[in-house]
């Protein structure tokens, strides 16, 4: 068995699922490792038991730009016995690991600390400083994690030339690369109305007026849809508005009163919104349309972030020749065996946007090819062979990313290659 193997099924044991994540075993683990590699260590803690390790393999030329390397240590909860083999054992059946957070994100994680540690072993000296970063409660928003990092002085410090963080797998042979990602607003909208007799007729109760916002955020959910079924957007370009929830009725012990209509019910919508498309007048139509004054109805986001920075640019990583990072990365895949489909926007939300939100160039990648999409849901799983793939991909690229010399333009790994 593979020692690398059985450091990601390590990893995979602890249980970090939101809400209760082990984030201190998960914090011994990674320490654990980084001593065995020897990079320096920083354990950061912003809010109390939610820590951040950061890990620093020093470059040679310290003036030079940095690079980061992210990924979060919690994952979503589970509903254990739906899942075919245990989430937590990490067990590997058929060459495939079975866990949650095998794609989402801890193979990132530990890829990156098996690069550095063959790459290490290899001899090779990064020209500049490489930092990997662990960090808490992505899943719920990355407010006491990345949030606060990157509005930190360490963060500053760091001078920060790129980061990359996670991505998607991909069901055919060519990984995805992402440069942007929608922006998370989770909007919870609230009708009120006169109780009344369950047989009456009368307008304006709480339901009919939750319905009818209801029907118009369908309407508008279908005509985005249209054009991802038609073939004219992709996934992560249009809006897309899901219900979650649905709340009303007035309790009884066998289930609900079914006599008397409810003065109050509510529904929340997880929308996520492409960096390309226009927030305000998306907020002009929850506050027009779905959530109008006019039907007594109300509104508040649970999460809510802008698609721009505070320059008014939308929250996107150049992915042409401006960025020099975006060819070091194709270069370093190919050099590695492996090919990449076209750069997309990630339909759901990371914590690059933070970094992308502090102007610093964030790309979205997880080295996962001929893998099913399964992450947040049921027996999540990657192929072990896929897995180590994955490292051989990182050191690629970590090479390359540390051997660039801004000032050239011409990163040295390259510029040895060809002499
Ligand atoms: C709302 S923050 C993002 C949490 C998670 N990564 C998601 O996309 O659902
Ligand atoms: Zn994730
Ligand atoms: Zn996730």
């Amino acid at each position: 068995n593979d020692p690398s193997l059985q450091r990601f099924q390590q990893y995979l044991q602890i249980n970090t699922a939101q809400p209760t994540p082990k984030y201190h075993e998960a914090a011994d683990f990674i320490l654990s490792q980084a001593k065995t590699l020897s990079l320096h260590s920083q354990t950061i803690e912003f809010v109390k038991n939610k820590p951040l390790i950061l890990l620093k393999w020093p470059g040679t030329d310290p003036t030079l730009p940095s690079i980061l390397l992210n990924s979060h240590t919690d994952v979503v909860p589970v509903e254990p016995h739906k899942w075919a083999h245990p989430p937590f054992a990490a067990n590997i059946v058929n060459d495939n690991i079975y866990a949650r957070g095998s794609q989402d994100m801890k193979c990132v994680g530990l890829q990156y600390l098996e690069a550095v540690r063959n790459l290490k072993s290899s001899g090779f000296v990064p020209l500049r400083t490489v930092y990997i970063l662990f960090v808490p409660d992505e899943e719920i928003g990355g407010h006491d994690g990345a949030e606060k990092f990157v509005d930190s002085a360490i963060f500053d410090e760091m001078n920060v030339g790129i980061v990359l963080d996670e991505g998607l797998a991909s069901v055919d042979g060519h990984y995805r690369l992402f440069y942007a990602e929608r922006c998370p607003m989770w909007l919870v909208i609230k009708a009120v109305g006169a109780p009344g007799h369950g047989a009456k007729l009368y307008d304006n109760t709480a339901m009919e007026n939750l319905l009818k916002s209801v029907e118009s955020v369908r309407r508008f959910r279908a005509s985005q849809f249209d054009l991802v079924k038609a073939g004219l957007k992709a996934e992560g370009e249009v809006v897309n508005v899901n219900m979650v929830f649905l709340k009303a009725g007035t309790p009884s012990p066998t289930g609900f009163v079914m006599n008397l209509q409810p003065s109050e019910a509510e529904a929340g919508f997880d929308i996520r919104v492409p960096p390309i498309a226009d927030q305000a007048s998306l907020e002009r139509r929850i506050a027009e349309e779905w959530a109008p004054a006019s039907r007594n109805m109300t509104f508040e986001f649970k999460q809510k972030m802008s698609v721009y920075d505070k320059s008014g640019k939308p929250l996107l990583t150049a992915h042409d020749s401006s960025n020099p990072w975006w060819a070091l990365l194709e270069g370093a895949i190919h050099k590695a065996g492996r090919t990449f489909g076209k750069p997309e926007i990630f339909p759901a939300s990371t914590d690059a946007r933070y970094f992308r939100l502090k102007g610093v160039l964030a790309i979205g990648f997880s080295p996962m090819a001929n893998t099913p999409i399964l992450l947040h849901d049921h027996n999540e799983f990657l192929n072990k062979e896929e897995y180590l793939k994955g490292i051989e991909v990182y050191e690629s690229i970590i090479k390359s990313f540390a051997s660039f010399a801004a000032e050239t333009g011409k990163d040295e790994e390259a510029t040895k290659d060809e002499l």
